[in-house]
């Protein structure tokens, strides 16, 4: 069998999508974890007026060196003032009040002594001291929040700020997954014999899915019953964006899944790839949405998520999976093990600003080891022609988990 390149398989993945990331509106708090579909432009200034950053007294600059000061007036914070501060007096003003008309400068109560309605400064300040200028946070028409954004607790914040009670956000694709072989068991099930093993690849999809933003849809264990694939990914196709399903895809007498999508399928958009792991990887696409079949074993069906499933679940969402690649220097060598394109796990670590990627701990051996994926979920991406990484090289790494 020909493996297509990997680089035309991305570029097929890229070309076949066509639809466009959906936007709700969800309230402020159930907004954490999505992205923001629309920018978020300040309509104001912030503050809108000069304010107190400090507990004090609001005076005339040019008036610290005259003597003591008459006290005229008290503003606490949170009251709306038109109150002028003249020659030689002062109004007592808290942090978070404004700023009366005439002061440019907040004198710190431990700045002062006070007697009666005068009040002598003790400890002089600088001019504008202790006073939030008008736009010091943002001023009108900035944009605060860029669409595209995933919106955690600064953004939260900044938008109630802004006075956003509701949020328009991108409508969460959903990715239904399916593992199949008979020798797997579900979670929680005891293992009925010493050839079964447990299933871990449709929950490290669905919460890889997660991760990425879309919402996960447990569709089962499907067994080798060709039938039960069959009517288990329709199901999923009815309900989800993406439909997933882990093994069955080589060449063995009981791997289904590539028949069974080659049926189904409208447009096939990947037929195998030069990739180690995962060159059995098959994507058709149904209508609008995609059935993503991956390999069975742990790592394979994980790193080819990583490498199809999230570029697509990223796109949905209106997301540049660009931000997932960086590069980093190898710190020991390493010879590539296949003719293929590789991804191979590997740890990055920042020392001193510079990121550095390492192969430490990580075990040699088959697509079977998940655990390799432990510590970030990051693999070295070694191009196909490449034989030998050398010890200090500038290599790419893509991080499955951001
Ligand atoms: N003669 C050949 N044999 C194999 C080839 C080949 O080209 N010719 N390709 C190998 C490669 S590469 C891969 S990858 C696997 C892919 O096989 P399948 O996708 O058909 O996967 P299975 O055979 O069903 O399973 C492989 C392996 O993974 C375990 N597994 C399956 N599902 C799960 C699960 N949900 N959770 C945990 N582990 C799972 C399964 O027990 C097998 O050990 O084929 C090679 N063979
Ligand atoms: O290509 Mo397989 O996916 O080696 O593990």
């Amino acid at each position: 069998m020909a493996w297509t390149p990997y680089k035309e398989t991305v570029a097929r993945l890229e070309k076949s999508f066509t639809c466009k990331a959906r936007v709700e509106v969800v309230g402020l708090m159930e907004a954490r974890g999505r992205i923001l579909a629309r920018d978020s432009i300040a309509q104001e200034n912030q503050p809108a007026f000069p304010t107190s950053e400090m507990d004090g007294y609001a005076i005339r600059y040019v008036d610290q060196e005259k003597g003591a000061l008459t006290l005229t007036h008290r503003v606490p914070a949170g009251t709306e003032i038109s109150l002028h501060v003249g020659e030689c007096e002062c109004i007592k003003t808290f942090t978070g009040s404004l700023l009366s008309e005439g002061a440019d400068t907040i004198i710190p109560i431990e700045n002062v002594e006070v007697e009666g309605d005068k009040v002598r400064i003790v400890t002089a300040v600088k001019e504008g001291f202790a006073v939030r200028p008008v736009g010091e946070g943002y001023r009108a028409g900035d944009v605060m929040v860029t669409k595209g954004t995933r919106i955690g607790f600064a953004e939260i914040g900044v938008l109630a700020g802004l006075g956003c009670v509701q949020v328009p956000v991108v409508v969460r694709p959903r990715v239904a997954v399916l593992a199949t072989g008979s020798e797997i068991v579900d979670l929680g099930e005891a293992l009925p014999t010493p050839a079964h093993i447990r299933s871990s690849n449709h929950v490290t999809i669905a919460a890889m899915a997660q991760h990425a933003g879309a919402e996960a849809v447990l569709l089962g264990i499907a067994g080798d019953d060709k039938a039960l694939i069959k009517q288990r990914i329709v199901e999923g196709l009815a309900c989800a964006d993406i439909v997933v399903t882990t093994g069955g895809v080589s060449v063995g007498d009981y791997d289904f899944v590539k028949d069974i999508i080659g049926d189904l399928a409208v447009e096939t958009i990947i037929e195998g790839a030069d990739i180690k792991p995962g060159r059995h990887i098959r994507v058709v696409k149904v209508g609008e949405k995609y059935i993503v079949a991956l390999p069975g074993f742990p790592y394979s069906s994980a790193v080819v998520f990583g490498l199809y499933g999230l570029r697509l679940v990223d796109a949905m969402l209106g997301r540049d999976y660009a931000r997932r690649f960086c590069t980093a220097t190898l710190e020991e060598e390493y010879a590539k093990r296949s003719k293929f394109t590789e991804f191979t796990a590997c740890d990055v670590r920042e020392k001193e600003g510079k990121l550095f990627a390492t192969l430490e701990g990580k075990k040699l051996g088959s697509s079977a080891i998940l655990n390799n994926l432990l510590g970030g979920a990051t693999v070295l991406c070694i191009p196909k022609e490449t034989t030998l990484l050398k010890k200090g090289e500038n290599v790419e790494v893509l991080r499955l988990e951001m």
